[in-house]
């Protein structure tokens, strides 16, 4: 179980005439990943989602709240005191051309990783090439085939799977996968979301989907959890269905509203939400983050930040004064 508690993160940018720009990727997000769980985040680009997956994965630091990893404070440890933590949850990167180097066969990049693995637990050296061949049977590919070839070599789809493969040579308890279907050929991305899918359930590791896209959200379980990030905080969160077909907060609403065929859903009154991010550039952070775009302002929104809370459901919450609910209605409902 990893658990995050007011995970707060703000970068310092340089490069503007006015000096370094304090640049706030995420603000006091709480999350639970369970064992065996699925639990996506979903929000536009530079909501803080990538930052998220990397400070899950201990590849990046977080300024204020903690990880906990089945019960352990990462605060609380140096660095690397935290690696062995963080060695359970292994980062799938949306780029499977560039995550595997293209001088080194399979059989090599699986072998390094492996080799210290068997260090790790007291196996010898000849598992390594056992547990190569496993793995790769496991995440569907040929391991005669794939082992001596190099990247170029394969498939885009091909390629995806062997990077899941290599996460899996540390034995996680979590995957996280960020955009891990993005790059991926249209007609192969089905097969990548099965596959983590299947692994969850045949080796119950969690996977956290980190994505734009909420139909991928979507796929990943029917008893999958949804965070929704606006502006590095999470504005909706609970049951994947249940925000998809009744999601109370007007970010989610427009969020879902820019796919209605897609997911045969139709929402009035989508028009009204203010479509563009730059209404938001330069502002004070003050008040709900949303105000500016969100048709149901009002005074309050902007001068008081709402917090997640208790929303529809019971496990539904948002961070919303004015939330919206059941607004999503079948197309063709009342026609
Ligand atoms: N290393 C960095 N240095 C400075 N600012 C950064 C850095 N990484 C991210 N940011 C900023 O932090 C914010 C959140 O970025 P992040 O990449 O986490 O968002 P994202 O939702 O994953 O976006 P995308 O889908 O485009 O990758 C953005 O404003 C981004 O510009």
């Amino acid at each position: 179980m990893i658990t995050g508690t007011g995970v707060t993160k703000t970068y310092r940018q340089r490069g503007s005439i006015l000096g370094a720009r304090q640049v706030p990727a995420l603000r006091g997000v709480d999350f639970a990943v369970p064992r065996g769980g699925a639990v996506s985040f979903i929000g536009e680009s530079g909501c803080g989602k990538t930052t998220l997956g990397r400070i899950i994965a201990g590849l990046e630091t977080y300024d204020d709240g903690d990880i906990v990893i089945d019960g352990t404070s990462m605060s609380g440890l140096g660095h690397r005191a935290r690696q062995p933590f963080f060695r359970r949850v292994q980062l799938i990167h949306q780029d499977p051309y560039s995550a595997l180097n293209p001088t080194r066969t399979i059989h090599q990049t699986l072998s390094a990783p492996l080799a210290l693995r068997a260090r790790q637990t007291g196996r010898s050296r000849s598992w390594t090439d056992e547990r190569a061949e496993e793995l790769l049977s496991l995440v569907g590919i040929d391991p005669g085939y794939v082992l001596p070839r190099y990247p170029h070599q394969l498939s885009g789809g091909m390629r995806q799977r062997v990077v899941i493969a290599r996460a899996l040579t540390m034995d996680p308890d979590v995957l996280v996968a960020d955009e891990a279907v993005s790059m991926i050929d249209v007609s192969l991305r089905l097969g990548i979301l099965s596959l983590l899918k299947d692994l969850r359930v045949r080796l119950g590791v969690g996977v956290l989907f980190i994505t734009h896209d909420i139909a991928t959200a979507r796929y990943i379980g029917d008893d999958s959890e949804l965070y929704v990030i606006y502006r590095g905080q999470v504005v909706e969160r609970g049951p994947t269905e249940t925000i998809i077909a009744e999601p109370v907060h007007p970010y989610t609403q427009s969020l879902l509203s820019a796919i209605p065929v897609l997911h045969g859903l139709e929402r009035p009154g989508e028009e009204q939400v203010v479509p563009t991010e730059a209404l938001d550039e330069g502002r004070a952070d003050e008040g709900c983050l949303f105000a500016r775009r969100c048709p149901f302002v009002t005074e309050r929104c902007e001068h008081e930040m709402p917090v997640l809370g208790r929303g529809g459901g019971e496990v539904q919450r948002h961070a919303c004064f004015h939330p919206q609910p059941r607004s999503v209605i079948p197309v063709g409902a009342g026609q």
